[in-house]
């Protein structure tokens, strides 16, 4: 059985993925990452996963490789990490009392075959005064993530409903996700005994 490599750095990826039992290893894609606003968000976290994915592949050609990327939509706008506070009080302030979309792009390859598929959550936000947003920013959380909120940590306060996959906001749609490795060989149902093994 070929080695399962989880093409990124992001902790949320790693625990979701551990999730299944399967044996992995980490190797992050030092890919710098590019909005390409002539796509769809299915279309650009897919490419960008595609593209991490396909990073590390050519690093490790003997492994099956996954790579993942997560953006929130919110009307034309693609929101990816904040690069400051200010930023981050803006994504805040665009979002609150209104819906938008998580979409997670997910791609897994091996020397045979590639696998490519998004997943989107809808989120609808509370309405969110400026002190919750100065609060919020002030907990340090929003600076690694899309939209400059986590849905797993104090984020959560900011959230009134949600449609779909948590885990997709999380960062990876784990449910599909180990559908798509058994295609691969890893039986997430065996991964108990492989893990003894
Ligand atoms: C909306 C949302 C995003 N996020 C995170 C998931 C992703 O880690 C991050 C979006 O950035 P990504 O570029 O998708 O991923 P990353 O840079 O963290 O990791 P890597 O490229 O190495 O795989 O935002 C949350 O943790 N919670 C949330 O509620």
């Amino acid at each position: 059985m070929k080695r399962l490599i989880l093409a990124s750095a992001s902790p949320r990826r790693y625990e979701l993925l551990s999730l299944t039992l399967l044996p992995f290893e980490t190797y992050p894609s030092t890919l710098e990452e590019k909005m390409d606003l002539t796509l769809t968000p299915s279309q650009l976290v897919e490419s960008l996963a595609e593209q991490k994915a396909a990073d590390v592949f050519t690093q490790k050609p003997n492994h099956v490789v996954l790579g993942a990327d997560t953006i929130v939509s919110y009307k034309n706008k693609r929101l990816g990490k904040p690069k400051n506070a200010v930023e981050a009080a803006e994504m805040l302030r665009m979002l609150s009392g209104q819906t938008h979309e998580v979409y997670t792009g997910v791609c897994i390859i091996d020397q045979a075959k590639k696998v490519v598929f998004s997943v989107k959550t809808s989120v609808t936000f509370y309405t969110l005064d400026e002190k919750t947003i100065s609060w919020y920013i002030s907990t340090g959380e929003p600076f690694d993530k899309a939209g400059s909120y986590g849905i797993q940590g104090s984020g959560s306060l900011l959230v009134e409903k949600i449609q779909g996959d948590y885990f997709n906001v999380v960062g990876l749609p784990i449910s599909k996700v180990v559908r798509s490795l058994e295609d691969f060989g890893y039986l997430f149902t065996e991964s108990v005994t492989q893990t003894e093994k």
